[in-house]
């Protein structure tokens, strides 16, 4: 197992592989560190819901539960697959982030990786290709690979991001993981010049709230942003500890994710 990250004692108060010599329990699987419970057994590598998931059927192998992902459309461009991703996909998901060794340190919140994803983090490509089917207009999808480049932020509660559009340098259909703990994404009308902020040092303008569309993120769902969505609207995590659904405050966890992208064929170097 790889060194618990530094975010483990920060959940747990300490280390559990450091300290006196009494006999304890065995250290928790970092996946566990991070909020999620099994489901049944919780395999080293959960093949078998992956490929009922490709396959169309019920979502997890390892858990009765067959409810249903839910499919919303708040914006042209938006799909939002709610629960696309089980328990089990979810940790598995959450473990190969540990074992390549993201978020290791307090300071550190977020990772860049340029190229093809790194393994076991590529199959997230076939969760993709899963959605073909859901998605009117995906010509993106059938691109190859589908994506190159990959940003994992970590949020912890009263951390979010600014409004902002993606990079021009990314090619149309961006997908984002939703992993760890729940959060609400907000979309709003761009102005031509807001721009991600944290990679070009540019700063994104405030949008008037009355023309906001709120979307509920849940550990499990699966986004893809294309067209409208991805050019004309900003996306943007509120800084908050809970957000107002349904009438009720619901508090935010320790929540990752993972944004993955395509970079234009001219914004590639060397
Ligand atoms: O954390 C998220 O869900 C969104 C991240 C994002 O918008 C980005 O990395 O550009
Ligand atoms: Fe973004």
């Amino acid at each position: 197992m790889a060194d618990p990250p530094v975010l483990f004692s920060e959940l747990f108060g300490s280390d559990p592989e450091d300290g006196d010599s009494t006999i304890r329990d065995p250290p928790l699987h970092p996946i566990f560190a991070w909020g999620l419970r099994p489901v049944g057994p919780t395999p080293a590598f959960p093949a078998a819901c992956l490929a009922q998931l490709l396959a169309g059927g019920s979502r997890c192998a390892f858990s009765d539960d067959a409810s249903d992902t839910v499919r919303l459309r708040p914006l042209p461009g938006l799909l939002v697959v709610k629960g696309m991703l089980c328990p089990c996909l979810q940790a598995a998901l959450l473990d190969a982030c540990v074992g390549l060794g993201y978020f290791a340190t307090t300071e550190n919140n977020q990772v860049m990786h340029f190229g093809p994803l790194p393994t076991p983090l590529h199959w997230v490509e076939d969760i993709y290709r899963a959605l073909l089917p859901a998605l009117a207009d995906p010509p993106w999808l059938g691109r190859t690979p589908l994506f190159d480049q990959l940003i994992g932020n970590l949020y912890r509660p009263g951390q979010g991001i600014r409004p902002h559009v993606d990079l021009a340098r990314f090619e149309d259909g961006i997908g984002i993981v939703s992993l760890g703990g729940p959060c609400q994404m907000v979309f709003a009308p761009a102005s031509p010049t807001e721009s991600l902020p944290y990679l070009d040092g540019s700063s994104s303008s405030p949008v008037p709230a009355q023309s906001t569309t709120a979307v509920y993120l849940e550990p499990g769902d699966v986004l893809t942003l294309a067209g409208e969505a991805r050019y004309q609207w900003t996306h943007a995590i509120p800084e908050a500890v809970s957000d107002r659904v349904d009438g009720e405050d619901r508090a935010r966890g320790l929540r990752i994710s993972l944004t993955l992208r395509r970079v234009h064929e001219w914004a590639r170097t060397g």
